[in-house]
């Protein structure tokens, strides 16, 4: 047990006891229910029943903890010891009922809400993408209207499916038309790939939404795309939701609806980087779907992902601390 005045618990000590040894929690951390609090709590949300190809994303948020056992406490990237500058910790997973998916997103928003509730920032593991809008809903309600940052293969704002609301392509029309983000600061990057017409570009750009497409990326270059994000976001409260499919299937073949031409891991880990010094106030990371995956090819870049979306954090944490 750990006081709040106290060091943040960090990992097991993999020099002690064998990285591959034990129950996977994200990095090895503690769980939540080992320390009073948490500074940023990893949570999972193993629910895949609104997706519109192939399942599987249920088990995406123990497949990035496994993957995660490697993971070594210094960030040289980002020149930080994101577990000891603030209590990263567990918070294990949200009980979503698979049958019933408007059951789902409001315990999804309830759980979120609760965690919120400790002063914690959240670093979701999905999960398909449809749980980033009860998410969202929960961020609203502590921040106000958030900056968005969506990375991904697909634009999410479509309208239904078979006459779904809610689905794993629609959560940000959804969220759009609830008035729960800051339409002045919304931006996809890495989308690609075949559209259902036009006019999904049209209604997009109309809900506000900035288009930084994978071919972008490549064409302009990380450091670019990546001042160019931070100046629209500016100081507002950020999310930023990772659908893994923005990574082309050679760098995550484990996901549901794969396109090609996408990002290198080594775009998106730096993208990510260079947007340390925004306000980053939670995470999600959607659509692993390990079944799909080979050698935890996407598993690991999942979680090198949450890595440094979780030293962002932890960094403006202990900035904050003074
Ligand atoms: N959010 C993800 N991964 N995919 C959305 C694809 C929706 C569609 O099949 O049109
Ligand atoms: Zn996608
Ligand atoms: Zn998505």
């Amino acid at each position: 047990m750990t006081t709040a005045s106290s060091e943040p618990v960090g990992p097991v000590d993999s020099s002690r006891v064998p990285r591959y040894a034990g129950p996977a929690t994200f990095a090895r951390l503690p769980r939540l229910d080992e320390v009073s609090r948490a500074d940023v709590a990893v949570v999972g949300v193993p629910f895949d029943t609104g997706v519109s190809y192939r399942p599987g994303a249920r088990f995406g948020g123990n497949a990035i903890r496994e993957a995660s056992r490697l993971l070594r406490p210094y960030n040289p990237a980002q020149d930080a010891s994101p577990f000891a500058l603030a209590q990263v910790a567990d918070a294990g997973d949200i009980a979503a009922n698979p049958f019933n998916i408007n059951e789902a997103v409001e315990t999804i928003e309830a759980s979120a809400d609760a965690l919120l509730a400790t002063g914690a920032r959240l670093m979701t593991l999905g999960g398909d993408h449809t749980i980033a809008l009860p998410l969202l809903r929960s961020m609203a309600k502590k921040h106000g209207p958030v900056a968005l940052l969506h990375f991904d293969a697909h634009l999410d704002t479509w309208d239904t499916y078979f006459g779904a609301e809610y689905t794993h392509g629609t959560p940000f029309r959804r969220a759009v038309e609830e008035g729960i983000l800051d339409t002045s600061a919304l931006s996809h990057v890495g989308t690609r790939g075949p559209l259902y017409g036009k006019q999904d570009l049209d209604d997009d750009a109309k809900m506000g939404f900035g288009i930084v497409t994978s071919a972008d990326v490549m064409r302009r270059g990380v450091d670019e795309v990546a001042d160019q994000l931070r100046q629209r976001i500016g100081d507002r409260p950020l999310y930023i939701s990772i659908d893994i499919d923005v990574l082309d299937p050679a760098h995550a073949p484990g996901t549901g609806t794969p396109e090609a031409g996408g990002l290198t891991s080594r775009e998106l880990l730096e993208i990510l980087r260079g947007l340390a010094t925004c306000n980053l106030v939670s995470a999600d990371l959607v659509e692993v779907a390990p079944a799909y995956d080979h050698a935890e090819i996407t598993s690991v870049a999942a979680s090198h992902t949450a890595y440094e979306l979780t030293t962002i954090m932890s960094r403006q944490i202990a900035a904050a601390r003074g």
